[in-house]
């Protein structure tokens, strides 16, 4: 199997990454020559007229569009009056759109492309290259076709018990009762799970193993600094521990690979899957890092803000147990432990049967979600609203713009599920109104299976426990932490943490 493996340059990196005083000579160099680029190429920006140019350091734009992305894509929009805005990190061009021409265009154009976007604007994804592995057919295509084949109907039947099986394994551990870090545990449920989904059982059935997974990847979104993202190329810790937990991650996955690859029997399992498709190591461990990545770092956050917004909600809380239990009535098997009993109800019953959920998880989601979705224009020069998106371009589109929209979200900064449980007309009346699951040529390819990780997260959940949220005192908050529109990976919590106390009472 074909891996080009590029060796290391050695000493010179080495003594950059000891030597703070090189390194801050060397940033120092690069604030000049991209002030300089900047200066030089200010008659270009000049010439794409029409467009309001940010101006400025682009250094300056750049460190607010990795530090307060949500903050300086939203204050710029609000203090210019402008749909659209030009800016400069550091020797790209990006162009800011909002409103509906803008999100319709930056959804539907085929010559934006979303992984170029994000390659290079984007969060940290582990990713083979950072450790010189060359994958050798890693393309977006090749893998949005193997997440959506993964996901088939078929094959989440069949994995559906043993989801369920790892849900309440893992809840077990809690004890009968407690308090749990949301943002640790119920993210673990979901880091299970995504493993369970995307890599083989040998190693979703290792505690052990899957654990020391879950601790590289966490590894790597620490190493994740605005100057690390920045210049990835600059040496220093970040850098190392970046390539140390994409080695750590990238040598675990290998180990597995080539259990598959040596089986003389062919199992379901995804990595079996890829091994079948004829990939080549790199590209098989590159998309399952691909999957445990897209697949843990939304739907993790996603669920433990949807238990901490019910248990802050009692109304809603108890709608959606109503409904967990009629699905168990409906459907459920009626003896054996409660996650068997889940196992019984069809997929179908857990897609169509459960509309409160669906609203909440939603709402949820169109909460949290204000990140920024990116693009690059590949196609050549072309007009959005008469104005000039140049070839190689990078486009940044909040989500919050449609998310908070108050025309389309009356009050949205409140949680209020029934805004989809009884679509009102306002959302009905422009393209895209909801985006939490993108949409136009880019839609999510793993909504499917995030929607039923939470639902049977939430499910086992809602009937094993008694819950409700609290400080680090065990008493009812003051105030809920609130989602870091910021940070441009997740909408991790900001603020006092929170917990939930929990207690076993198996009321199904
Ligand atoms: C609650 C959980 C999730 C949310 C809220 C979510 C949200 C999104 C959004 C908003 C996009 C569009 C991004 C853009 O237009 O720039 C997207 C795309 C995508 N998502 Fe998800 N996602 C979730 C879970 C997952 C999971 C579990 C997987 C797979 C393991 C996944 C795989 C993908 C892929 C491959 C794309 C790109 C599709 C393409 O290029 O055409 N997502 N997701």
């Amino acid at each position: 199997m074909a891996v080009s493996y590029i060796p290391p340059s050695e000493g010179f990196w080495r003594t950059l990454e000891t030597s703070p005083t090189i390194i801050i000579l060397l940033f120092s160099f690069c604030f000049i020559v991209f002030g300089f680029l900047s200066a030089r190429s200010k008659s270009r920006d000049k010439d794409s007229a029409k467009m309001y140019h940010l101006g400025g350091y682009p250094m300056l734009s750049a460190w607010l569009f990795f530090t307060k992305r949500y903050d300086f894509m939203c204050g710029t929009f609000k203090r210019t009056g402008q749909k659209m805005f030009r800016f400069r990190v550091l020797q790209h061009h990006v162009v800011a759109l909002s409103g509906e021409e803008g999100r319709k265009a930056f959804l539907s154009e085929k010559n934006f492309d979303l992984q170029e976007g994000y390659r290079i604007l984007g969060g940290p994804a582990p990713d083979p290259r950072d450790i010189n592995i060359e994958p050798v057919d890693g393309g977006a295509t090749l893998f949005v076709k193997h997440v959506l084949n993964l996901f088939r109907k078929d094959r989440i039947m069949d994995v559906t018990p043993h989801l369920l099986e790892d849900v309440n394994r893992r809840m077990d551990d809690w004890g009968k009762s407690g308090k749990i870090n949301p943002f640790q545990e119920m993210y673990n449920l979901i880091f299970q799970m995504t493993v369970r989904m995307g890599t083989c059982r040998e190693l979703a059935d290792d505690p052990q193993a899957t654990a020391r997974l879950s601790k590289f990847f966490l590894l790597h979104e620490k190493a994740a600094s605005p100057i690390s993202l920045l210049l990835p190329w600059l040496p220093g810790r970040a850098k190392q521990a970046k390539e140390q937990a994409t080695r750590g991650l990238y040598d675990l996955l290998s180990q597995y690979v080539d259990l598959r690859r040596r089986s003389s029997v062919r199992s379901a399992d995804a990595i079996d899957m890829l091994v079948a498709d004829g990939h080549d190591d790199a590209t098989a461990i590159a998309f399952t890092l691909g999957i445990i990545f897209a697949g843990v770092v939304n739907t993790g956050i996603n669920v433990c803000w949807t238990i901490i917004y019910l248990g802050d909600e009692p109304g809603w809380k108890q709608k959606v147990v109503d409904e967990v239990k009629t699905l168990l009535f409906n459907h459920g098997s009626t003896t054996g432990p409660i996650h068997q009993r889940f196992s019984a109800v069809p997929l179908n019953a857990w897609e169509e049967e459960m509309p409160v959920l669906d609203a909440v998880i939603k709402e949820t989601i169109r909460f949290t979600m204000s990140g920024t979705a990116l693009r690059r224009n590949i196609g050549g020069d072309m007009l959005i609203a008469h104005k000039t998106v140049r070839n190689g371009d990078f486009l940044a589109y909040s989500l919050g713009d449609i998310h908070f929209d108050d025309q389309i979200y009356p009050n949205p900064l409140s949680f209020d599920p029934d805004r989809f449980l009884e679509p009102r007309e306002d959302a009905s009346k422009v393209l895209f109104p909801f985006l939490g699951w993108g949409a136009g040529r880019h839609p999510c390819a793993g909504m499917r299976a995030a929607k039923l990780e939470i639902k049977f997260a939430i499910a086992l959940f809602l009937s094993k426990f008694e819950y409700s949220v609290v400080d680090a005192s065990g008493k009812a908050p003051k105030c809920l932490p609130q989602p870091d529109r910021n940070n441009i990976q997740n909408a991790k919590p900001l603020g006092d943490p929170c917990y939930l106390k929990f207690e076993r009472l198996e009321i199904m």
